[in-house]
């Protein structure tokens, strides 16, 4: 019997314009269209090997047994690759996350990208990042983006389970960017990205003016980024952020992410554009605040986001490669 096992790495990715609803006629299809980072500095690493001895599917994140709903959606991409590869092995996934997992830092863009990668590569499928992309989104739409490197976008779904996925737009080397993290709490966030936009989709009633403005800051974002220009990416970005959260605070009841430490780091981030540097400020589905600024700014805007009340630690990270292989038996 034969084991055949691959390991796959990748980074997770931040979006510049963010992605938050699903279509409501698609199979995770996302309703607007995003346009992301993908990040160094961080990582996923995951090994999938298709064990025919192995009576059930194992999932190991980080040294330890995942949860049921963890291990659902791992299985459930599994599923899609044995199909379509014709076999019958379960597999033994382990993975690791070198930053903190579901607190708002996109373990999961990195986590689904590198298991799809891996996955496929160990049933010996067509590794082109398209297909890995594709696969990614079905479980987690943001997963899409991190299986490209540099600049990313992700047009919006179709109706149904069509095909999706994302689209390289520039290469890391293409702006000379610096995302400062400021981590303002250790652990798991209390509502999931899932959860959290489905409840928005279905109560917010800010919800269709959010679906309606966000192709333009997506297109805004594009062509900041196209033209290398920061400070408008960072203008439009801060907007879309700021838009994506109002949709969500506006829900019944309201969703808010943030803690006191995310206002703070807010506050900083308008401190320090009036002095003259160049500092804008993005938040996903978490209390983490993300500074987009330059390579020349980053070392002040990191030490004053350390001194902010509530800011934990920080993490500074750059634009990165997309999900590759490490190793194939
Ligand atoms: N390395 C991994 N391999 C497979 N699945 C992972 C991995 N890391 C995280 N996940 C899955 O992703 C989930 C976390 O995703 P969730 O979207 O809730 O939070 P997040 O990591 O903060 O991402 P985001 O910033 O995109 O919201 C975990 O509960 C787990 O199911
Ligand atoms: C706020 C976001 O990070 C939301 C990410 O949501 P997910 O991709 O994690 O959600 P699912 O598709 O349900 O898995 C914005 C973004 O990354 O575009």
């Amino acid at each position: 019997m034969t084991i055949r096992a691959a390991k796959a790495t990748a980074h997770p990715n931040i979006a510049l314009a963010k992605y938050w609803g699903k279509r409501a006629d698609g199979v995770n299809q996302p309703a607007v269209p995003s346009l992301s980072v993908t990040l160094a500095g961080m990582a996923t690493t995951t090994t999938v090997a298709f064990d025919p001895a192995l009576t059930e599917d194992t999932f190991l994140l980080g040294g330890a047994p995942a949860d049921e709903i963890a291990r659902g959606r791992v299985i459930k991409l599994l599923d899609r690759v044995r199909r379509a590869a014709g076999i019958s092995a379960r597999a033994r996934v382990e993975s690791g996350n070198d930053f903190p997992t579901a607190s708002g830092l996109a373990s999961s863009a990195s986590g689904f990208s590198a298991l799809a990668l891996a996955a496929l590569s160990a049933a010996g499928l067509d590794t082109d990042p398209t297909l890995v992309s594709d696969l990614a989104r079905r479980i987690s739409v943001s997963a899409a983006r991190s299986a490209f490197g540099g600049f990313v976008e992700l047009p919006v779904g179709s109706p149904g389970e069509g095909d999706l996925a994302a689209i390289p737009i520039a290469p890391p080397e293409h702006l000379a960017l610096r995302v400062v993290v400021a981590v303002t709490r250790e652990g798991p966030k209390a509502v999931g990205s899932t959860d959290g936009m489905e409840h928005t989709v279905r109560t917010s009633p800010y919800f269709p003016a959010w679906v309606a403005s966000a192709p333009a800051l997506c297109a805004r974002v594009r062509e900041a980024i196209l033209r290398r220009d920061l400070e408008a990416l960072g203008v439009a970005a801060e907007e879309s952020a700021l838009a994506m959260h109002a949709t969500s605070i506006a829900a019944r009841p309201g969703l808010l992410y943030w803690t006191g430490g995310t206002v703070e780091a807010l506050e900083e981030v308008r401190r320090l554009r009036a002095s003259g540097l160049l500092a804008y400020a993005t938040i996903d589905a978490g209390p983490h605040v993300k500074v987009l600024t330059t390579p020349e700014d980053e070392p002040r805007v990191t030490a004053a986001l350390a001194e902010v009340p509530g800011v934990k630690r920080t993490i500074v990270a750059s634009p990165g490669e997309g999900a590759r292989l490490l190793d194939r038996t």
